[in-house]
């Protein structure tokens, strides 16, 4: 029998505070970060087919096409089936179908979500299982990000993102999430670091996360400033909407703004769309903890 179509999800990581801490031997830089994830993403069907096909749709895919073959989600598909495929599991050739929705190389994790869902989603498409420490190595050898974006779910992030502390009490937060669609270098942003040796983040236990949340920082966003000066105008916007605390994600140039609500978040993001109809706006509201 064909194996049935699997629709995945792959969240927009949003990192709310980001301290680089440290550099490893090999470049790598250590990272203290609290990571959540939207209700909004890049979306990946998968289908039985007679070959393996990858195809791309939606508002960001055409950056993609041209180095379709390299695609995180491809790089995915193979390392999953040659460690099935050792395990002794069948995995036919599968169509798989990625709604690009997220801007590309923008600190919200796209291509490491991509990542992520397509592991998640070819296991239940191929019906097979690995152990866990097989499939967090996978994952990070795909991207620092990857096994972050694999649990989906609100933690802290140390190491260069492979070790992973839950955080349950995290709350939902309505969020405004800009990006003035200038795709940033993750390598280059953290060349530009004045400092590798930052404080790492204090205590978290027990959190009141709107009191705290705004002593935190982002080191990767002074650099990237640098390199994209229009995330300092972004900022400033999302300030003048209301936003509670506006700050960048990952390595830039995305943006968010906390809002009190999701209706004043929607207005927010609608507002702003208005203003910088050639720029990226979205509201969401990022998952719960618990
Ligand atoms: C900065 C962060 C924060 O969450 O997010 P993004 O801006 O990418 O969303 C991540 O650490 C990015 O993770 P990811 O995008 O998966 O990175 P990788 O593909 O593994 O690495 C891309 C390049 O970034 C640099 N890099 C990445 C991670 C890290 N901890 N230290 C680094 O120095 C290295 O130069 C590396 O060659
Ligand atoms: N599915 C994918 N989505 C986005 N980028 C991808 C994908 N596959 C490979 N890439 C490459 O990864 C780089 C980083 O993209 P992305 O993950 O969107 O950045 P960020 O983590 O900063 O949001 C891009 O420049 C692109 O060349």
């Amino acid at each position: 029998m064909l194996p049935s179509p699997v629709t995945e999800l792959a969240p927009a990581k949003i990192n709310l505070a980001l301290h680089v801490t440290g550099q490893r031997a090999d470049g790598y830089h250590l990272l203290d970060s609290i990571v959540t994830f939207a209700d909004i993403g890049d979306r990946l069907h998968f289908s039985a087919s007679g070959e393996d096909v990858f195809s791309l749709s939606g508002r960001f895919s055409e950056t993609l096409a041209t180095e379709a073959g390299s695609n995180l989600v491809i790089r995915a598909r193979d390392g999953l089936r040659s460690l099935l495929a050792a395990a002794g599991f069948e995995t036919p050739p599968v169509a798989i179908h990625l709604e690009k929705n997220l801007p590309v190389a923008s600190g919200i994790g796209g291509g490491s979500a991509d990542a992520a869902a397509a592991l998640r989603g070819l296991l239940r498409f191929w019906q097979a299982e690995l152990p866990p420490a097989d499939l967090a190595r996978l994952a990070l050898s795909l991207g620092a990000d990857v096994p972050m974006c694999l649990q989906g779910t609100p933690l802290i992030a140390r190491g260069i993102g492979e070790d992973l502390t839950p955080l349950p009490d995290l709350p939902r937060l309505a969020l405004a999430l800009g990006n003035p669609l200038c795709s940033v270098s993750t390598p280059q942003v953290f060349a530009r670091l004045a400092s590798k040796q930052n404080m790492p983040l204090p205590p978290l236990e027990n959190g009141d996360w709107i009191r705290i949340l705004p002593t935190l920082r982002n080191d990767l966003e002074a650099p990237a400033r640098e390199l994209a000066p229009q995330i300092g105008e972004l900022s400033v916007l999302l300030d003048g909407e209301g936003s509670l605390l506006t700050r960048m994600s990952g390595s830039g140039a995305t943006c968010f703004g906390v809002f009190a609500s999701r209706a004043e978040a929607d207005r927010a993001a609608a507002r702003l769309q208005a203003l910088k109809p050639a720029w990226y706006f979205q509201a969401t509201t990022t998952v719960s903890g618990a």
